[in-house]
């Protein structure tokens, strides 16, 4: 068995990824024209050439502008229900997405449209195809903690089916504690709560993240290696990294998948995960990830179902759910063996 085919068929959750990152070219035309959306591009071609970036902000920047092409509940459905159709092929049982309302809300599209038409996809995908979903609300990182609050409250008629909120957007000059407020009142309110840090930002923001906002997972997480002590209490604490190693890549975090940090932060004793971030700006899904880090850092196939089982560890499922995805990767990893050349 090749290791794309071992990836392919490897049983994982995604956890990392923005519903807005994932509407692929084909379906950003489509849209556009549905909505009458003037955009820069024509066609496939020369959107994908306008996807190279030289930083965080210059992706933003690109990234909320393609936001307008979402308009009506029928285009939320549908870049939702395309992730995770996508995302079944993967072999991923669950995932953990990302939703930044602001960028909508801001355009005044009401919040109804956005959430009924991603959570009725969510709905879809479980009948359909049998994936399970869980909606995480991102709050920019530039815009105030009072709007986040606002947000926050009206949110309410959709608490029962939202998982929790997290932190995105422009990291530097925006540090965790800028939303310690808010934060805490999404934890009073049961919520599950992550944010990212340690992308652009120095391990200082991954240590706030941590102690102030008291996060249940990192997302990036990758400057925590400048600071090993932060290493050692992410470790004991085993506070989870949701690490998107295409999307570094992209962003020139990295300057090659070779020098990407995943395989020091996996020896560093962390629940380290793999996911896609923004899979249709980044040039890959969740498997091109896992296959990218297989072939530059050397992965064997123990690396990647510890990757694996670490994303049901990391994920808010139940202890049911766990159990089931966990004894489905051993299924798995016994039929790789019997199908191993001698
Ligand atoms: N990589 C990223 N970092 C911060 N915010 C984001 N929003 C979408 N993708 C993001
Ligand atoms: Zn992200």
């Amino acid at each position: 068995m090749t290791p794309e085919q071992f990836v392919a068929g490897l049983p994982k959750a995604e956890l990392h990824m923005h519903i807005e990152g994932s509407i692929d070219p084909e379906l950003f035309l489509r849209l556009a024209r549905r909505n009458g959306v003037d955009i820069r591009w024509q066609t496939e071609e020369e959107l994908r050439a306008a996807y190279r970036f030289t930083d965080l902000q210059d992706f933003l920047n690109l990234y909320y502008d393609g936001c307008r092409v979402l308009v009506q509940p029928q285009d939320f459905h549908d870049v939702t229900r395309d992730y995770l159709r996508r995302a079944h092929a993967d072999r991923v049982l669950h995932a953990e997405m990302f939703l930044g309302v602001q960028g909508h809300t801001s355009r005044a599209v009401p919040l109804a449209v956005v959430m009924e038409g991603v959570l009725g996809a969510m709905e879809a995908a479980q009948a359909e195809d049998g994936i399970s979903s869980g909606l995480i609300v991102v709050v920019q990182r530039h815009r105030s903690e009072d709007e986040a609050l606002a947000l926050l409250d009206d949110l309410r008629p959709w608490y029962d089916q939202l998982l929790g909120f997290g932190l995105g957007g422009a990291e530097v000059g925006n540090p965790p504690s800028k939303f310690a407020g808010f934060f805490r009142r999404c934890r009073e309110r049961g919520f599950k709560v992550v944010a990212h840090a340690g992308e652009e930002g120095p391990a200082a923001y991954v240590r706030e993240a941590v102690e102030l906002l008291q996060v249940q997972r990192l997302d990036h997480g990758n400057a925590c290696l400048d600071d090993p002590a932060l290493v050692a209490q992410l470790a004991q604490q085993r506070i989870p990294l949701t690490v998107c190693p295409l999307s570094n890549l992209k962003l020139q975090l990295v300057p090659s998948m070779a020098a990407h940090p995943l395989r020091r932060l996996m020896d560093a004793g962390l629940c380290v995960t793999v996911n896609s971030d923004d899979p249709s700006y980044f040039g890959g899904y969740v498997n091109d990830n896992y296959l990218a880090c297989q072939q530059a850092l050397g992965l064997g196939r123990d690396d990647m179902v510890s990757l694996a089982r670490n994303s049901f560890e990391a994920a808010f499922i139940t202890p049911l759910q766990r159990s089931a995805a966990l004894r489905a990767i051993d299924a798995w990893v016994a039929h790789g063996a019997e199908q191993a050349p001698a």
